[in-house]
Formats: structure tokens, C-alpha cells, sequence
């Protein structure tokens, strides 16, 4: 069996090896949402396919939609032109249950493909007529973090972004450039009202994004570049609405088990790619059961019915504190705790960190005891039971090939959100004492002792991909195991950075207990380890 649409006609051989097909009319689909398109998703990742992509093509199966999504990728055109485009836009996607069972579905809701390349005229001009279109309701996006940043860590605005802030709207190379482009094309043409929604995991999301393409739309204003009025329509929520949203469902990357058990059950188009922008990506995609996405209601041209597929729409305050709880409490910084001690001492699994007893305790306690006092009850969702949910069914699902590896990828841009937030409300609380966060600092000393990139046996470690680590990496180069310290000279410009912690550490009153947690970890080979066991119990 091999994954494009001629391949779906064989029914039969489908639904034999256990794949749930789409049970609407495809070309019908397909058509009307070319014609008139209301949902494009920017950022072709796994995330996308595995939760948003899933989402319609249940509505879609229950006959409560007519149209597909269009995806566009404006960051890694190959894996448009390697993965999406030889499959005719189809992925099977395969849930693995905490229970062992797996479910495999041929998702076929993505309808069109496009590279976000203002050189590419044909999907250019397709992006523009798209844009255009007073059918649109929402653009999303999962682009990663980073995709919204405009600078440097040096404060200074990428290249890309500077060029196009000189040149305008016309042939953008950046990111939000490109965006912003295709969102001035709309008010040019009758100004019709958009929601842009990110989904990417950090705070305030559709603020990022919101702040993001306001830069572009004033520079381009103040220089004449754009007609007048632009900015205003940016900022209008009645016209371009920046809803946030909170995303939770573990999508790690394809696997090679995952893909041997889909090769068994006789489907052909297994091979992943690892594109040279480092995205992994295959025909199918692999993820937990579990899902949450929750939207600000917020949509000035109405939207597609997303809550008929199990998305929750309510108001920006409860999305601000579920998102909170989720990023900034009871999943993500458990994730990154795992990922940089996971790598350290040698996994390449985050269910079997689980079974390891300093790990599970070190994430125990920064989850229940750390981070929970500070946890504001979003109402929808209670933040014990979701926490009980991660720690006990989620993270240590053994059939989930998470890895370490792949949640460490960026971390110096996750670390602000994930523990500085609570550092933070450690600070500002006056029934609080920041003093008492003990394991909060012990994973930032960890992410220092990581960024050495050598294990707790003393051997060369590769590091995740990660846009600090040529500025930060010089710091700890010359620190080997053994050495005794002090280490203030050496540590200070990491950790006086609010960049990346979201506070400056030593005037959050932690940088000194970092320092010393970080000195036990580099003590001997096997240090790491004993660290741990010092201080988690
Ligand atoms: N995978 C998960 O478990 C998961 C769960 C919840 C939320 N998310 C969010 O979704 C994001 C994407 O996750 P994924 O699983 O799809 O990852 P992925 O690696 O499969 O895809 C990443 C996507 O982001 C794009 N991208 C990467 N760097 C970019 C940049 N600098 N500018 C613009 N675009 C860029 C890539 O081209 C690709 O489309 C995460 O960063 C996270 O914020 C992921
Ligand atoms: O996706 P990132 O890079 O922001 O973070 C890595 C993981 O922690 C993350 O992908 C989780 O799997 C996800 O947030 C679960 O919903």
C-alpha cells in the first residue's frame, strides 16, 4: 500500500491492514475549499497533522463541515516538496494508546499544499488570492517559538526581517515578513476581517504573533511603504483578532518502531526524511491519545466549527490560565527537566525516565510541590488532574517514542516561559519565598551542566539543535569534569540573562544556588547522578 490518493481507491486493502479511511467526498471537498478557502495553517509540522488536521477530518467524516485546510510552509519548503506533495497531501496517523492498542488513520483533510515563497509566482499568487478571499476566517500556525522572533539574542533584528523592513511588502524574505505581506494583501482588498491564531507553545501566543506583524505593519507605515491605515487595521481586533490558544498533545518525531509496525502491516511509504533545516518528518505521523486545544474566541470573520471536533472555545482569561497551568506548570517544564537530565545521564526515552527514580521524583516535586502553588485553576480543566494525568498515564506511556533528544531542541527559548514564570510569581507572591524553589534551580544548573555537551560519563554528548548555543556554549567550553570552581565568572552571562530565564537569576535571588548546583554536577563523572539523589528525595 503506498499513501497517495489513487492507492485510497483499494478500499478493501486499507481498511484489511486496520487503517479508518475518510468517509467524505474528497474532490467535492477539495474543490469547495479551493473555491473558497476559510482555514490556511501556516507551519507543515507533526503537530499539525496529528492533532489540527485530525480534528477536521472527524468533522468532515460527520458530514459537519465542507471544506478542508490549505497548508502553507514558509520555513522548510522540502518538507512540502518531499513529503506532502508525493502523498497528495494525505498522512496516516497513528495513535498509540496508553493502553498498547493503536489506531491508524489516513488523514486526508489537508486539501493543498504551498510553499510561503514570494519567489515561488504560482503559490505566491495563490497565497495572495487566497488571503484575499473574504471566505477566509483564520490563518493558524505551529512555526515553533522562534518562529516569532524578529532579533537576535543580541537584541538585534535578524537580516531577513531588516531587509524587509527597508524593502516593504513587496518580495519579503522573512518569516513574519511574508506573512505580513499576504495579511496587507487582504486590506488592499476591501480590508476584510482575519483571525491569526498561533498555537505554538509560549505564553500569550497570538500577542508574540500580534506584536510580530504590528513591527512590520508600522515600519512599513512610518516609511511610507504601505498606504495609511495599515496599523490600524493590525490592531483592530475587529478586523485582524490575534485569538491565544493553549495546544497539548505529544506528538514526538516518526519512529523507527512506529514505522517498522506500519512496513508489517503492509504499507509501503514508511521512509522519514530529515530535512536539511532538520525537521523530521514522514508520511505518517506518530502521537499520544490525549488531546486539548483550547481557543480565545475571538474571530471577527466568524470561524470554521472547530468545536464539533472537540476544540473548546471560551475567553482570553481561562485559555491565559489553562495555557499557564500546561506551559508554565504541569507539562512543559517537566518535559524540559526530563530532556536535559534524560540526556545527561544517557536516555533516549522519556517513558523510561519514568521508571528511573530520581527523574520520576525530580518531576514529581517540580510539578506538585513547585509549580502547583502557583497554578491559577483555569475552571475547565483541573490542574491536579491534569497533572496526575502527565505524570501518571501521559510521560510514562511506554508505547511513545518520545525522546529526550527532541524536547531539549531549543530549550534556551522555552526556559523563560517554562520556569521563569513561576520564579516569578515566586517573587511576587507574598505568602511565598523564591528561596524555596530548590529543584527549579537544579534544572537550570542541569541545562548549564548540558550545554558542556558531555554526559554524566564523562563522553562527548550531542546537543539538540538550539539558536543559542553558539553564543552560550563558549561560556562552559572550557569547564571539564572535576574542576572546582568557583564558577561565577563563567556562568554569570548566562545567568544574568532575562532573555532566556525571564529573570536575571541573581536578581531573582537564585543565580548563587545555580552556581553551586552546578558546581556538584561537573565534581566527577557520575556526578550528575549523585546530585540528584541529594537533593530530590
Ligand atoms: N510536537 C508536540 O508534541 C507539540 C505539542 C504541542 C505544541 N507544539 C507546538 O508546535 C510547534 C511545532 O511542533 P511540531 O511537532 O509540528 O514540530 P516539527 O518539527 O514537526 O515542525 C516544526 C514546524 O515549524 C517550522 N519552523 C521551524 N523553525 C521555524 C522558524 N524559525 N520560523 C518559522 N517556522 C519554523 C517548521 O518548518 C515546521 O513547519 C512546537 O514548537 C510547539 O510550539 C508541539
Ligand atoms: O514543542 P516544543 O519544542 O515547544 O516542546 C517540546 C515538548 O515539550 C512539547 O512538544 C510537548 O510534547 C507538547 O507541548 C505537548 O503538548
Amino acid at each position: 500500500m503506498k499513501l497517495n490518493l489513487n492507492a485510497l481507491k483499494d478500499v478493501a486493502a486499507w481498511e484489511t491492514a486496520g487503517f479508518k479511511l475518510p468517509k467524505f467526498d474528497l474532490e467535492k471537498v477539495t474543490a469547495n475549499t479551493k473555491a473558497n478557502p476559510n482555514w490556511i495553517h501556516f507551519g507543515a509540522g507533526n503537530i499539525f497533522r496529528a492533532l489540527t488536521a485530525n480534528a477536521q477530518q472527524n468533522i468532515l467524516n460527520e458530514g459537519k463541515s465542507d471544506k478542508g485546510i490549505i497548508v502553507a510552509e514558509g520555513f522548510d519548503y522540502e518538507i512540502i516538496e518531499k513529503m506532502y506533495r508525493p502523498h497528495d497531501n494525505l498522512t496516516a496517523l497513528v495513535t498509540l494508546k496508553a493502553n498498547g492498542s493503536i489506531e491508524k488513520t489516513v488523514i486526508a483533510s489537508i486539501v493543498e499544499s504551498l510553499v510561503v515563497d514570494a519567489e515561488n509566482e504560482e503559490n505566491w499568487n495563490r497565497l495572495k488570492d487566497i488571503f484575499i478571499n473574504p471566505s477566509l476566517q483564520m490563518a493558524s500556525f505551529t512555526i515553533t517559538e522562534k518562529g516569532y522572533s524578529l532579533k537576535d539574542a543580541k537584541g538585534e533584528y535578524l537580516s531577513a526581517v531588516a531587509e524587509d523592513f527597508k524593502k516593504g511588502p513587496q518580495a519579503p524574505v522573512s518569516y513574519i515578513g511574508k506573512l505580513s505581506s499576504l495579511v496587507y494583501e487582504r486590506y488592499i482588498h476591501g480590508k476584510q476581517p482575519l483571525a491569526l491564531v498561533s498555537m505554538d507553545n509560549c505564553s500569550h501566543n497570538g500577542t508574540r504573533l500580534h506584536e510580530a506583524v504590528k513591527a512590520f505593519a508600522e515600519t512599513w507605515e512610518e516609511k511610507g511603504l504601505v498606504n495609511e491605515g495599515f496599523t490600524a487595521y493590525i490592531n483592530d481586533p475587529k478586523c485582524i483578532a490575534f485569538p491565544w490558544s493553549m495546544i497539548d498533545k505529544i506528538t514526538p518525531r516518526p519512529d523507527p518502531s512506529v514505522k517498522e509496525m506500519l512496513k508489517k502491516d503492509g504499507f509501503e511509504d514508511v521512509e522519514d526524511v530529515i530535512t536539511s533545516k532538520n525537521t523530521y518528518v514522514a508520511p505518517f505521523v506518530n502521537a499520544e491519545e490525549p488531546e486539548y486545544l483550547i481557543i480565545e474566541d475571538l474571530f471577527p470573520n466568524d470561524r470554521p466549527n472547530l468545536q464539533e471536533g472537540g476544540i473548546i472555545f471560551t475567553d482570553r482569561e481561562t485559555v491565559d490560565k489553562v495555557e499557564k497551568m500546561k506551559v508554565c506548570t504541569c507539562l512543559n517544564p517537566l518535559h524540559t527537566a526530563l530532556a536535559v537530565y534524560g540526556c545527561l545521564l544517557g536516555y533516549t526515552l522519556i517513558s523510561e525516565e519514568m521508571k528511573d527514580n530520581e527523574l520520576k521524583r525530580l518531576v514529581e516535586k517540580i510539578g506538585y510541590v513547585e509549580g502547583l502553588p502557583v497554578v491559577v485553576n483555569p475552571g475547565i480543566i483541573e490542574p491536579k488532574k491534569f497533572i496526575d494525568e502527565v505524570l501518571q498515564v501521559r510521560i510514562p506511556n511506554p508505547f511513545m517514542p518520545d525522546t529526550p533528544q527532541r524536547i531539549a531542541t531549543d530549550t534556551s527559548q522555552k526556559l523563560g516561559i517554562r520556569f521563569g514564570e513561576t520564579i516569578k510569581a515566586y517573587m511576587q507572591r507574598e505568602d511565598l519565598d523564591v528561596t524555596d524553589l530548590k529543584l527549579i534551580p537544579l534544572v537550570l544548573a542541569g541545562w548549564c551542566r548540558y550545554l558542556m555537551g558531555m554526559d554524566d560519563n564523562g563522553n562527548k554528548m550531542e546537543l539538540s539543535p538550539d539558536p543559542l548555543l553558539e553564543e552560550i556554549t563558549p561560556y562552559v567550553a572550557s569547564i571539564t569534569l572535576g574542576d572546582k570552581g568557583p564558577f561565577h565568572e563563567a556562568l554569570k552571562p548566562i545567568l544574568s540573562n532575562s532573555a532566556i530565564f525571564g529573570v536575571n537569576l541573581y536578581e531573582a535571588g537564585l543565580g548563587e544556588v545555580v552556581e553551586k548546583y552546578f558546581e556538584e554536577l561537573v565534581a566527577s563523572k557520575g556526578a550528575v547522578r549523585e546530585t540528584l539523589k541529594k537533593y530530590v528525595y
